[in-house]
């Protein structure tokens, strides 16, 4: 079923949550907000209203416009049209860019992270927090702050102020990038652009813990995410967002997952979980193995990947999933078996994934090139054929012919998944691959995954949400570095495989509640030859 689309702008009466204060003053305002990068508009016609101590949620499709009302709100960039008001002053599109002081009291953390990989992380800090940093000792001012920010959001985060950004995780990236946002002397309004993408479940709970502290003592939050479930545990309203305008607000509290998907036009009927055949799978001849691998953090770690079986690794994050995935991309040790071609996707799109001046198709053929010439000739016709049948089928929103950077987060990715299923590997290595995807594709690339096992191609699945590991015939959940359960069938399930993660941990040295040290400071192990061809 669909949700009418209301003409852009409008704005049902958002009726007020038990938990935000009524009469709160207004942070930030905009009415008909519009914005246009050459022919996408990206925006046509936002009214929102943000107050003080309210969480606001904002949800909508990929390519909706979040992020660039996002960008418009935090003034790193003007709108075209419409009008933005921020501590009560309207600003204008000369008052926004880079450090603009109209906007002083509203800061973004970032989907993709801000901070300059070369430097340290109190470096970075001191780049952007500078204004309330003092000259003499700004490096260990900026250490302490973060670190002190660091510990409230994320206790047991391991990250170090001296610490390279580069040579960070993803996941302590996405930290480093929060507490940076937080981090000024006056915080009005805190942008987080989906901030649990890259987080454990245990850093999203501290997080939003954080979150509800900070609207208590009167900061607004406009939270951007996906993952609906978690928006409506925060937030106090929900906005939802539809072809660059807000269709609809509502207060969390009453609202479910799948009232919010429906305002936000998913067919929710579609969207049932499409699960794996019980069994399927297990009995196949393996096209790769691990048989007791050990080393780069792994301790004697057997896997079995039958051709056309789907297998997930699961697991805590950072806890040797990325170690089995590089093992199985370049299998060069003795104890790994792989026969076939592989493709990968990488968790880290940013670093190893997008190549951000090629076009869309460009990015999507690259692959599948090998497989569509004929006799060393490129068949046109057949590129073509291929890209529109991806862009169509994911709902790429940008088309085929946009540069990378012209996407929206989410819609880079579905790119990045697509090339690895364009080609012709045998073996598809999947690294967390649908960060940012909204709920509605996510649906159609689980889909996607059982189809292609169906016609025999095996795909190996890191995924930090648990959830996800239903679409696997078999799951082996990893932990410091081993395998502890092997699951297969009925036995895969979010409960069974969070009690596993932690059952070891509860045995060992560390607490179950507390905080895991990941195997692996490095983030994903994709480099640039990692980007999806198959060899
Ligand atoms: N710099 C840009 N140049 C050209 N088009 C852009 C640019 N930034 C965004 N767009 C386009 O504007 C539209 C809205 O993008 P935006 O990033 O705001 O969406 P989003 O709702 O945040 O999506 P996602 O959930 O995938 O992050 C998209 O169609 C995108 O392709």
């Amino acid at each position: 079923m669909h949700v009418d689309n209301p003409p852009p702008g409008s704005v049902a009466a958002p009726p007020r949550d038990d938990r935000s204060p009524a009469a709160a003053r207004t942070v930030v305002t905009t009415r008909g907000v519009t914005k246009a990068y050459g022919r996408t508009r990206a925006l046509t016609g936002v009214d929102l209203d943000v107050r003080a101590g309210e969480v606001v949620g904002l949800v909508g499709h990929n390519g909706a416009g979040k992020s660039t009302l996002m960008r418009v709100l935090a003034g790193l960039e003007p709108c075209d049209q419409g009008t933005v008001v921020v501590g009560g002053t309207q600003v204008s599109p000369r008052d926004a860019g880079p450090g603009a002081t109209a906007f002083r009291g509203v800061r973004m953390a970032y989907q993709e992270t801000s901070l300059c990989p070369d430097l340290t992380v109190a470096e970075n800090i001191w780049l952007s927090s500078r204004h309330c940093l003092p000259r003499l000792g700004w490096r260990r001012a900026a250490g302490a702050a973060v670190r002190r920010r660091l510990d409230e959001m994320f206790p047991g985060h391991g990250v170090s102020p001296r610490d390279r950004v580069a040579d960070l995780s993803i996941a302590r990236r996405q930290m480093v990038e929060i507490a940076r946002a937080s981090l000024v002397d006056r915080l009005d309004l805190l942008i987080l652009d989906e901030p649990t993408e890259s987080l454990g479940p245990d850093a999203a709970r501290t997080l939003y813990d954080h979150v509800r502290r900070l609207a208590a003592r009167g900061t607004a939050v406009l939270l951007i995410s996906h993952r609906i479930g978690e928006v409506l545990s925060v937030a106090d309203r929900v906005a939802v967002m539809r072809d660059g305008a807000v269709v609809a607000e509502r207060p969390a509290a009453g609202l479910g997952e799948r009232d919010v998907l429906l305002l936000m036009g998913a067919e929710v009927a579609e969207s049932a979980a499409v699960t794996a055949p019980a069994g399927a799978g297990a009995d196949r001849p393996a096209l790769a193995e691990l048989r007791g691998a050990t080393g780069q953090g792994l301790r004697d770690v057997s896997i079995r990947v039958g051709a056309g079986e789907v297998v997930g690794l699961a697991g805590l994050a950072g806890q040797g999933q990325q170690e089995v995935l590089e093992r199985l991309w370049r299998p060069v040790r003795r104890d790994t078996t792989v026969r076939g071609t592989r493709a990968y996707v990488p968790g880290d799109r940013q670093r190893s994934g997008v190549l951000p001046l090629w076009s869309v198709a460009e990015n999507l053929t690259i692959t599948a090139m090998r497989g569509l010439a004929r006799g060393g000739f490129r068949r046109m016709a057949a590129e073509t054929a291929t890209v529109r049948g991806w862009v169509d089928r994911l709902a790429v929103r940008g088309g085929a012919d946009a540069a990378m950077t012209e996407l929206s987060g989410g819609n880079q990715q579905k790119v990045i998944v697509a090339r690895a299923f364009a080609s012709t590997a045998d073996l598809v290595l999947l690294d967390d691959p649908f960060r940012g995807v909204d709920v509605h594709t996510k649906t159609d690339l689980y889909a996607l995954i059982r189809e292609e096992a169906a016609r025999g191609r095996s795909v190996v699945w890191y995924s930090s949400e648990n959830a996800e590991m239903a679409h696997c015939d078999r799951v082996y959940v990893l932990r410091a570095g081993r395998v502890v359960a092997e699951l297969s069938g009925d036995e895969i399930s979010e409960e069974r495989i969070i009690a596993v993660s932690f059952a070891e941990s509860a045995a060992g040295s560390e607490s179950a509640s507390g905080p895991v040290p990941a195997l692996s400071g490095a983030a994903s192990p994709a480099t640039s030859e990692s980007t999806g061809a198959p060899r």
